[in-house]
Parts: structure tokens; C-alpha cells; sequence
């Protein structure tokens, strides 16, 4: 179980696959710990290696202290984090996949360190993820009531009334995920994400580019990635049918192939 002090604290990652296959890096949503990639693992290590981490104060790594923008909580300081993950471990360029705010860094590293990404895919993600008004809400009920009383409404958005219903003891574990984050973690990543907006810098993103949605994703909507993508000079959109905000655990096969795909040039 590998662990990494970046700016003197620990961050918890997994790198898996062969040694000679090209890397490709994974960025988690917000409330989520890099096992939310498993059910893709199979299918991408069989051509990548994978690099997953999780964010400050998710999963294992460590949190850093709030408020404090410039040890982790901006899009830019979480894009630093990952590239600090790049440079410890000696990865000059790799592929990136990010899943909402994983995928607001993903952007960020494309447009302000296109020389460390080569082929890029955002995943359930916008240039805006907001309004801000839904994220000060959103803070002050965990501050009020903790990360557990928002862990129902949550589940809401990340998964489909039928998934729910077909395995409610998955979603109770990624129910689990995002009560047990730490405070600091997920108001530091939710204060990055109402703080950011992206819209100007996507037109600079050089590196090709897949953005993807799930039809039913009511966080960060179709009608977002189609915005994002026609933003980005030369991208391509997909939509997975029967998903909502988090298609690598509802629709993993469909969410594989399509990476695959657009990796494999
Ligand atoms: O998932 C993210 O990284 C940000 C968007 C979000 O909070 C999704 C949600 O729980 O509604």
C-alpha cells in the first residue's frame, strides 16, 4: 500500500500495471477514494499502467488544514498535488482521466501543463460546477450536521433510481466513502470546486480530448459536457446511457470501452 510525503503530507496511491505500458492518470471525485475506479481497473491495466491517488483528505492521504488555498485547496493547488504524485514517482507525461472535480484538475494540468498530459478524458465534469450559492449551502450543512447527513442526498445524484434499487449495499459503501471522509478534505475540495471557473482556459487544451456524461447525471449535467466540449478545439463528446454523476461503478464496460478507445488513438 504505497504512501508518499508531498509537501509533508502523506498522499496514498496505487500504481498497477505493467511496467513498460503507458501511464494513465486517474483523478477522484469529490467524497470519493481511488477504489471508485475498480470495477474499470481490469480492462485499463491490461494496457496502462495506472496510476491512482487519492485527494487531501480523502481516503488515506492526508488532509490539509483549512482555510488554506495554497498547500491544496484550489483547482490550481489539487492540479499541484497531482503533479508533485507525477514527479515522486519519476512520470514525465501520461494520459489523464478525471471524474468531476477530478476532472476540473485534469483540465487544469492540460491547459497549464500540457507538456505532462497526452490524451485526456473528462469524465461527469464542467468548466463551472455550481452555482456557488448550492456549494455555501452544501458547507454549511456539514459544518452544522457532518459529512454523514448529506451522505443520502449524495447518492441521489451520484447513481440512478434503478441502480439504487438493484444494489443498495454497493451504494450504501459509497455511502459510506463519503461520510468518512475527513472535514477538512471535502469542504477544502467543495470550496476548489465553487471557486473555480475554468471557462477561459479550455480553448488552450492542445491535448485530445474526450468528454463524458452520464444521460442521467443531474450534478454535472449533458447539456455541461457539451458546453465543455465545444470549448475544447477537436473534442469529442459521449453519452452513456443509464448513468448518472459516477459511470466508472454504474457503467463500467461501457465507461472502459470508451476509454480505451480514445487512448488507443
Ligand atoms: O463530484 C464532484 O467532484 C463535484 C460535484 C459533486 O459534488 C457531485 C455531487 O455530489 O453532487
Amino acid at each position: 500500500m504505497p504512501f508518499l510525503a508531498l509537501d509533508g503530507r502523506t498522499t496514498h496511491y496505487a500504481l498497477e500495471g505493467a511496467a513498460d505500458a503507458p501511464v494513465l492518470l486517474l483523478a477522484n471525485s469529490l467524497g470519493t477514494s481511488f477504489p471508485v475506479w475498480d470495477a474499470v481497473m481490469p480492462a485499463l491495466t491490461s494496457r496502462f499502467r495506472v496510476l491512482r491517488y487519492d485527494m487531501p483528505g480523502h481516503g488515506l492521504s492526508d488532509a490539509a488544514p483549512l482555510p488554506d488555498e495554497a498547500t491544496g485547496y484550489s483547482i490550481a493547488g489539487l492540479a499541484g498535488n497531482a503533479l508533485a504524485l507525477l514527479d515522486a514517482l519519476g512520470i514525465g507525461k501520461a494520459h489523464v482521466c478525471g471524474l468531476s472535480i477530478g476532472g476540473m484538475v485534469a483540465q487544469h494540468l492540460a491547459a497549464h501543463a500540457p507538456a505532462r498530459v497526452d490524451r485526456l478524458v473528462l469524465c461527469d465534469t464542467a468548466m463551472r460546477i455550481g452555482p456557488a450559492s448550492v456549494w455555501n449551502e452544501r458547507i454549511a450543512g456539514i459544518r452544522r450536521d457532518g459529512l454523514p447527513a448529506i451522505a443520502p442526498g449524495v447518492m441521489a445524484r451520484w447513481f440512478t433510481d434503478g441502480f439504487r434499487e438493484r444494489v443498495p449495499h454497493i451504494v450504501r459503501g459509497y455511502a459510506n466513502m463519503v461520510a468518512r471522509t475527513t472535514l477538512e478534505g471535502y469542504v477544502g475540495c467543495a470550496l476548489a470546486v465553487r471557486d473555480a471557473d475554468l471557462t477561459g482556459s479550455a480553448a488552450g487544451i492542445k491535448a485530445p480530448t474526450l468528454v463524458v456524461v452520464g444521460d442521467k447525471d443531474p450534478s454535472t449535467p449533458p447539456a455541461a459536457a457539451e458546453a465543455l466540449a465545444a470549448a475544447i478545439p477537436g473534442a469529442r463528446l459521449a453519452v452513456i446511457a443509464d448513468a448518472s454523476h459516477i459511470p466508472c461503478v454504474e457503467q463500467p464496460e461501457t465507461l472502459a470501452r470508451l476509454l480505451l478507445a480514445h487512448l488507443a488513438g
